[in-house]
């Protein structure tokens, strides 16, 4: 089949790289032209494992090319997925812009029948705007073509993207059309399970599904992260806890991870926009917003944990805190939301002198921090980075932090505190013995 991709961000190019490999002719098009001159290359602009080689090979078997003019793409594809960033406006709603820029330019520049589907995450209501804006433009230029619109959200996760992509919990397909049911079927039959169950159903309820999915996940979070302040508190042991708890499949042992908040570019957006749009419709998510509290609130009591541990009266003047991790999660380079950021500030705010390293981020924390504050050192490795520290904070649990040398840290660190905010630690056995060693929700 032919199909276009618009918006080549994350998701985009993911989604335009699978379908690709597996045999479709990909057009993927975004109006940022450095970008689309970096993929001609063969280069992306993220890490994802496993991404850069598939796309490679795709580019050398013609599979897959790159764009930024929209009449070539939207005249590319019989299939038009619509994949553009959906971002938080200051309000907390979902700023749709791009998407509705996106379905104004393809209804102008459709040149016959087209099925329209959206991937990126978007308010209530929005599929139907967008169908009828294609819609009323078509009528405007007085032409025929037919449009079936799907709203199609995405579920992957960053840094398994694309395991995700090949084996999805589910695909819902939201549509006013049952008939193009069977394309959609066809357009996915690459899934590596047979098992992966297709959920047919109208536009609103797809849209609803993708931020209720992300919420529920959100509020997860913050629940056991209420649990761990709590253990904590207690003498208790939230990692037993959370075992525990997930042995009964009601709850699932899934996203009992405590930490220091959630981040990234999906939870903290979704569940804020989710929350808007309940109140535009005159109504409370006292739920969600409780999530999106703790989650503020989550990312403040990192910073007295750390604070409490280095000092007695939350100065940190002259105290040195080198922190590990900086991505909002271990396989990626996206700090978008990342807590690094905000603790990282806020740390520097009460004196102290910051030293971060990240095995996959450096480059984009740097950018980030750069516009909060100017006063953080950049270390090449974990042992460099614990150089005279009087504490070190593993802030995201990247592989290499699990099993990386303790003996040599503690003898490169001028502190002996060890605060362990993912517990990847925790088994290790000669943690206590070097450190005074703190976990989260546990002693
Ligand atoms: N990043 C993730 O893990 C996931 C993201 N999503 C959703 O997918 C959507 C896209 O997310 P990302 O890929 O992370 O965003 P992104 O910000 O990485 O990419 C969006 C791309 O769209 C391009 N763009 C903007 N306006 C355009 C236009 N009018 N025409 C063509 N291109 C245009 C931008 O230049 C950018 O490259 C969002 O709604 C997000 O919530 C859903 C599931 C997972
Ligand atoms: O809509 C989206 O964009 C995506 O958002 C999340 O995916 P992602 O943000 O890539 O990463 P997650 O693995 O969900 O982690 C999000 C945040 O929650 C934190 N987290 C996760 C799990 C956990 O148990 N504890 C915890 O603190 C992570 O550290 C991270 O900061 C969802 O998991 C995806 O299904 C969804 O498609």
């Amino acid at each position: 089949m032919k199909i276009s991709v618009i918006g080549t961000g994350y998701v985009g190019l993911i989604q335009g790289t699978v379908l690709a490999d597996f045999g479709h002719e990909v057009l993927c098009m975004d109006t940022d032209n450095d970008k689309i001159k970096d993929l001609q290359a063969g280069s992306i602009p993220f890490y994802e494992p496993g991404v850069q080689s598939l796309l490679h090979k795709n580019i050398s078997a013609n599979k897959i090319s790159f764009t930024s003019d929209i009449k070539q793409a939207t005249e590319h594809g019989d299939i038009l997925f619509i994949a553009v960033g959906t971002p938080s406006e200051e309000d907390g709603s979902a700023d749709v812009q791009q998407v509705l820029k996106a379905a104004s330019e393809i209804g102008s520049l459709m040149n016959g029948n087209k099925v329209i589907v959206i991937k990126s995450t978007v308010p209530i209501g929005t599929g139907r705007r967008v169908a009828d804006l294609i819609r009323s433009k078509l009528t405007e230029r007085r032409v025929e073509f037919h449009i079936d619109f799907v709203s199609n959200p995405e579920f992957l996760r960053e840094g398994n993207a694309l395991q995700d992509m090949l084996r999805p919990t589910r695909v819902i397909i939201g549509t006013d059309n049952r008939d193009i049911v069977p394309l959609m079927n066809k357009l996915y039959s690459f899934y590596e399970s047979s098992e992966v169950p297709f959920v047919i159903t109208d536009i609103e309820t797809a849209e609803m599904i993708k931020y209720a999915s992300n919420a529920f996940l959100a509020v997860k979070i913050s629940f056991i992260n209420e649990i761990a302040l709590i253990a904590e508190k207690a003498g208790a042991n939230v990692l037993e806890i959370a075992a525990a708890m997930g042995m009964d499949e009601r709850i699932s042992p899934h996203f009992l991870q405590a930490g220091p908040g959630y981040g990234g570019s999906c939870f903290p957006k979704d569940t804020k926009a989710f929350a808007y749009t309940a109140r535009s419709m005159g109504e409370m998510t006292y739920v969600i917003q409780a999530a999106i509290d703790a989650n503020e609130k989550q990312k403040l009591r990192m910073v007295d944990k750390i604070t409490a541990a280095l000092s007695s009266d939350g100065n940190l003047h002259g105290k040195t805190i080198a922190v590990l991790g900086l991505s909002f999660k271990p396989e990626t380079d996206d700090i978008r939301e990342a807590p690094s950021i905000d603790i990282i500030s806020n740390l520097i705010r009460k004196g102290a002198i910051i030293r971060a390293y990240c095995p996959g981020a450096m480059t984009q924390a740097q950018r980030r921090l750069k516009e909060v504050t100017s006063s953080v050192t950049y270390a090449k490795d974990e042992i460099d980075c614990a150089a005279g520290a009087d504490a070190l904070v593993i802030m995201t649990e990247w592989k290499q932090f699990l099993h990386m040398d303790l003996e040599q840290i503690r003898y490169r660190m001028s502190g002996n505190v060890l605060l362990d905010l993912r517990n990847i630690l925790v088994r290790r056995p000669e943690v206590r013995r070097l450190f005074d060693y703190r976990p989260i929700g546990l002693k």
